[in-house]
């Protein structure tokens, strides 16, 4: 413990100090896992963050040590559960990526990582409730259709919620969606700008290709949109039993983030999809829905609507909603009950 306490007064001691102008913290809370590495890496590399703050409850520390080597100016802290080790890693956060909680096996749903991660996710929930309650919060952690609930009922429970800040983010179904699309049409997936809405799990995720622009055959939407819907699996089945997307969730977030520093920055027309506290289904009683998001200072601006549907998406989006649901108040409950 002593050893890991100085290491953390080392890698602080050493840490390079930016203006205090442009002081962005954005704090990894999970920064040792198989997403939290790779997107800690990435974070390192972006010029808008100023400070990184990694947590987590194994060798954070270490992360932090290791990638405060690499040269670029922001400074990199690690924190351990000991000694308020989460207070100091979220005060004073712009942005907090949560990416802690079990990773999915072959078999499992999203939804079987209910009972481990809710718990994970409602305490760092608390805590940035208590010491960061003007922080942004990026939710990565599973399953997402209910994770970002709890994170909303705590914030609630705290009397500090404002649902501008609280995002679930879906981005890798967008990343997915564009490359698998550019697979089939032999285009540069880089241009390729698929919207996906909904929720983050199975059916629930709701490509909506026929506003990509090409033509598809029904057999092709079809494969397309299991593919999207089901890419989860495809990771996990490879990686068969060693967990989930990691290093694709990774690009995805940083992505994400990038998009919320620079809109929270003042940069204008920033768009992302996002899971979020939404109007667009709300009178069908389901809360949150994924859609694309102007991002600006505030976090989430205008949320845009689907625009026009074909058959097939309307029917995707009948078998979506209830789902989304029951996913929404089982994390309610959770808080409440
Ligand atoms: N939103 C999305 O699109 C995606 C979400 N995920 C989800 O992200 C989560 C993390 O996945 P991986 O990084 O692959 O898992 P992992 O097991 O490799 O890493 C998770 C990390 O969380 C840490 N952790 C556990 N409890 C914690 C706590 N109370 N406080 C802080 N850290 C804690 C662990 O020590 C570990 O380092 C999973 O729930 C997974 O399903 C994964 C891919 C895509
Ligand atoms: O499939 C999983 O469990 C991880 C995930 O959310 C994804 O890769 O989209």
């Amino acid at each position: 413990m002593l050893a890991l306490r100085r290491l953390n007064i080392e890698t602080t001691k050493r840490a390079f100090s930016s203006s205090a102008v442009n002081a962005t913290k954005v704090a990894v809370l999970g920064a040792a896992g198989g997403i939290g590495q790779p997107l800690s890496l990435l974070l390192k590399l972006n010029e808008l963050v100023s400070h990184l703050s990694l947590y987590d409850i194994v060798n954070a520390p270490g992360v932090a040590a290791d990638l405060s080597h690499i040269n670029t100016h922001s400074k990199v802290t690690g924190y351990s559960p000991d000694n308020d080790g989460l207070k100091h890693a979220v005060t004073d956060a712009t942005i907090i990526v949560i990416p802690a909680g079990v990773p999915r096996k072959p078999g499992m749903t999203r939804d079987d990582l209910f009972n481990t991660n809710a718990g994970i996710v409602k305490d760092l929930a608390t805590a940035a409730a208590k010491y960061a309650p003007d922080a942004h919060l990026a939710v990565i952690s599973n399953p997402v259709n209910s994770t970002v609930p709890i994170v909303s009922e705590i914030f609630k429970k705290h009397n500090v919620y404002n649902p501008k800040r609280i995002f679930g983010v879906t981005t890798l179904d967008i990343v997915r969606a564009s490359r698998f699309v550019s697979e089939l049409k032999d285009t540069d997936p880089k241009n390729e700008n698929i919207v996906v809405v909904g929720g983050h799990s199975g059916v629930t995720i709701i490509p909506l290709i026929s506003q990509s622009g090409s033509n598809f055959t029904d057999d092709e939407l079809k494969a397309l949109t299991h593919r999207i819907q089901f890419g989860g699996d495809e990771v996990v089945k490879a990686k068969a039993g060693t967990g989930s997307a990691t290093l694709s969730m990774a690009f995805a977030a940083s992505r994400f983030t990038n998009s919320l520093l620079r809109a929270l920055k003042g940069e204008t027309g920033v768009t992302e999809p996002a899971y979020v506290k939404s109007p667009l289904f709300e009178s069908e009683g389901v809360e949150y829905f994924a859609s694309k998001i102007e991002l600006n200072r505030e976090g989430v601006g205008k949320i845009h609507d689907l625009g026009s549907l074909s058959q097939y998406e309307k029917l995707l989006l009948e078998a979506a909603l209830p789902e989304l649901k029951k996913n929404i108040q089982k994390g309610i409950d959770f808080v409440h009950k």
